[in-house]
């Protein structure tokens, strides 16, 4: 009885069906297709890279970095990268005072690389641009005419390879400083915000940009964007407008306050009370040796104040591996006598309050990393201090055994570097246990080391506009993923309409 029924209904039900299926099919089918054209359609061309080179001509040896970017995103944060880095072999160009002609020869095997990794079609339109530091700011006040013939010298090898080359100087502390800061908030991305993340920063009223501490042989490097900008000392303050927005920067570089140099000065003060050619250093470690000649030692701009006559031509140092003596005899690089401001870091030199985080690099970092200070997880100014007094406390010889492979110079003086970097800290620039931990070691950013040269060729190349470039309300993905969404919105719209208006049998008798 039940049979005929059965087979009176389906060829009804599977019409409507199959009706339905081509729909679901047809719909499928140019959703597909809507999302094919979209993502064809609006895809970024092939990526057209640019080039460029900048040498960091350091006070103890040269590095050359090679940076690339999309051409089309210019002007974006945060999209130049570090591809290579080479150092240099041999001392810092300031070294070759003796024999000039010697410190251009020394970067050819450098660029000879970068011809390797840059595109032989892109060569001629890549710039190239070498800037001296501390180094060489000595060697011009030491001796001016050495200083020109290395300069001279670098110039005729950089113009001889095949990029486009932009000029070899010697820049100062103050460019040194800022293009460190621009560098490390380039990277970080601190520039240009996106809306909510400025919305983010408007509420919780934290401070935009970090602060750059640079620490290299010969000078260091103090910027940051200070709370309360004063007139006081305008030769430390500048001014900049980037992606639509001011800055007021304070920085100060300090020449001869470079770990190198650091340790120089100590030594001719401590030569100051030496009674024979034999002296003990606390911050060496116990068992260490070191014999220096004295007749090169006071023509050193950064020594030549302390100068005195010695009945000796060579001084024995003795490591005796003592931090907390160590540190009191850093102390004596720090005037803090005398300032004619509202406030000072050292020798009367202009600081206001310190504010924000900050980013230490170069030899901040070389000498952190060493002593296993650079975790994510903060130390605590008392940690650090603590793991640094115990690691001078080792014997000089138990130290080489156990870091063989790492070279005698840096080896022999992470005692004292991180002492001084802790004297520096704490005693010249007043970083307390309270913000100690605002200070973030940094080596590199992404795939770019931290320093001033990425900062250096932005500015130079125009990268970095005053004014907030146009951008499309949206990104590509989310424009993509919005026409999708819209697309299968519109296809359920009109389906669901269909099946409304035509009511199939099926549906009929299912809602009845
Ligand atoms: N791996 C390392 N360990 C310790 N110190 C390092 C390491 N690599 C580099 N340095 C030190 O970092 C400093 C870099 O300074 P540099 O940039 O050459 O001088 P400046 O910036 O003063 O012209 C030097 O004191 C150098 O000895
Ligand atoms: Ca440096």
């Amino acid at each position: 009885m039940d049979e005929p029924k059965v087979t009176g209904t389906k060829p009804k039900m599977s019409t409507t069906r199959k009706i339905l299926l081509i729909l679901g099919f047809l719909s499928t089918l140019a959703a597909i297709a809507l999302i094919t054209v979209a993502v064809t359609q609006n895809q970024p061309l092939r990526k057209n890279i640019k080039y460029g080179i900048v040498l960091d001509a350091g006070s103890s040896h040269t590095n050359l970095y090679v940076y690339e970017w999309p051409a089309e995103k210019e002007n974006d944060t945060g999209v130049v990268q570090q591809v290579e880095v080479c150092k240099v072999e041999g001392p810092g160009i300031s070294g070759y005072s003796q024999t000039t002609e010697k410190a251009g020869p020394s970067l050819v095997q450098c660029l000879r690389q970068a011809e390797e990794v840059i595109p032989a079609e892109q060569h001629q339109e890549t710039p190239v641009y070498l800037g001296a530091t501390a180094g060489m700011r000595l060697l011009r006040l030491e001796n001016k005419d050495a200083a020109d013939k290395v300069l001279s010298s670098v110039e005729k090898t950089l113009r001889s390879a095949p990029f486009s080359f932009q000029g070899a100087r010697i820049i100062s502390g103050q460019e040194e400083g800022a293009y460190g800061w621009i560098t490390i908030n380039y990277l970080l991305g601190n520039f240009k915000q996106s809306g909510w993340k400025k919305f983010l920063h408007s509420l919780k009223s934290i401070s935009e940009t970090s602060g750059a501490l640079d620490l290299g042989g010969a000078s260091t490097q103090i910027t940051f964007v200070p709370d309360e900008i004063s007139p006081e000392s305008p030769q430390n303050l500048l001014y900049f407008r980037l992606y639509g927005k001011d800055y007021q920067v304070y920085t100060h570089s300090f020449l001869c306050y470079g770990k190198d140099q650091a340790l120089q000065q100590k030594l001719a003060w401590d030569l100051q009370s030496a009674e024979n050619s034999s002296l003990f250093d606390p911050c060496f470690h116990q068992g260490y040796q070191r014999t220096i000649s004295m007749s090169n030692f006071f023509k050193n701009p950064c020594t030549s104040i302390e100068e005195k006559q010695f009945p000796f031509s060579q001084l024995h140092i003795e490591g005796e591996g003592n931090y907390e003596k160590c540190r009191r005899n850093i102390q004596i690089l720090f005037n803090k006598t005398n300032c004619p401001y509202s406030s000072c870091s050292f020798n009367g030199i202009y600081l206001p309050p310190l504010q924000g985080d900050f980013g230490a690099f170069s030899a901040f970092y070389f000498v952190m990393n060493f002593l296993n200070l650079t975790s994510d997880v903060p130390f605590t100014l008392d940690e650090v201090a603590s793991a640094i007094q115990k690691f001078c406390a080792r014997p000089w010889h138990e130290v080489k055994l156990q870091y063989h492979q790492i070279k005698e110079k840096y080896l022999s003086e992470y005692c004292f570097s991180g002492a001084y970097i802790l004297s520096l800290l704490e005693n010249g620039y007043e970083f307390t246990t309270e913000n100690w931990q605002r200070i973030h070691f940094l080596g590199k950013i992404g795939s770019s080391d931290a320093g001033w040269t990425l900062g250096y060729m932005l500015n130079l190349t125009n990268m970095i506009p005053a004014e907030e470039p146009p951008a499309p309300p949206l990104s590509y993905s989310s424009y993509v993923g919005l026409m999708v969404l819209c697309s299968l919105v519109l296809v359920s719209v009109i389906l669901l309409a269909w099946l409304l208006f035509h009511k199939p049998k099926c549906l009929q008798k299912g809602i009845v």
